[in-house]
């Protein structure tokens, strides 16, 4: 257990499926048959990013919508959008990094966060105030999984979620490491398929990704 005041534990949040969707909300009309043709797939953990406009709205909604899902906010990346996104409902937030004021509001916030880490010292600061569970970003530019390999020699004990640079030809390579629960990544969730609102085939992409998640 990381810290008794959240709500949702990360070792629970990362064992919900393999696949973790970094969604962009442009349009708010979108996010509800988004959301519905993701958890059609197969895929229950959504991360909606503060990167529009509309995304507190996007996540207000979500909750409210497609209660299947686990939805929960990306690009956090200080206390103030922490609190923000706990108004707004999330489960859940993700960070693209560390810094000290955003790993204390964690810290003592009632919604699990998980930060951001490229470094070793970035590592050892986040699991010196007790933190478990990182997103590792950007996982390809940072080494990726021969990096993840290392890492896993002297903090064995600390799990995964890789992103940035993660797609259908790699992710498997990530999710056979032992310190890898699940990835994140947007190949999922790609732009021309909601630009044409073609929500069949963003449920085909999760399925086929579930599917071959579990094979060997
Ligand atoms: O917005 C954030 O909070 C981020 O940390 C960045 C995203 O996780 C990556 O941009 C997703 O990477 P791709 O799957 O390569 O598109």
């Amino acid at each position: 257990m990381a810290f008794e005041n959240w709500q949702l534990q990360p070792d629970v949040l990362f064992a919900q499926g393999p696949v973790v969707p970094v969604i962009v909300i442009k349009d708010l009309a979108d996010a509800v048959p988004m959301a519905k043709a993701l958890v059609a797939g197969g895929i229950r953990v959504l991360e909606v990013t503060l990167r529009t406009p509309v995304a507190l709205e996007a996540i207000k909604l979500l909750s409210q919508e497609v209660p299947d899902a686990i939805v929960g906010a990306g690009t956090v990346t200080n206390a103030k959008q922490l609190a923000d996104v706990i108004a707004a409902g999330a489960r859940f937030a993700i960070s693209p990094g560390s810094t000290r004021e955003l790993l204390e509001a964690g810290k003592s916030s009632v919604i699990p966060l998980i930060p951001g880490i490229a470094s070793i010292s970035e590592l050892m600061e986040g699991t010196t105030l007790g933190y478990t569970h990182f997103k590792f970003f950007p996982a390809e530019a940072a080494g990726g999984v021969k990096t993840l390999k290392s890492i896993h020699g002297p903090f064995s004990d600390i799990k995964f979620c890789p992103t940035g640079g993660i797609n259908e030809k790699n992710f498997k390579d990530y999710l056979a490491l032992p310190n890898v629960r699940c990835v994140g990544g947007s190949w999922i969730v790609p732009d021309d398929a909601i630009k044409t609102q073609d929500w069949g085939k963003i449920t085909d992409l999760c399925k086929s990704a579930v599917a071959e998640a579990s094979s060997n």
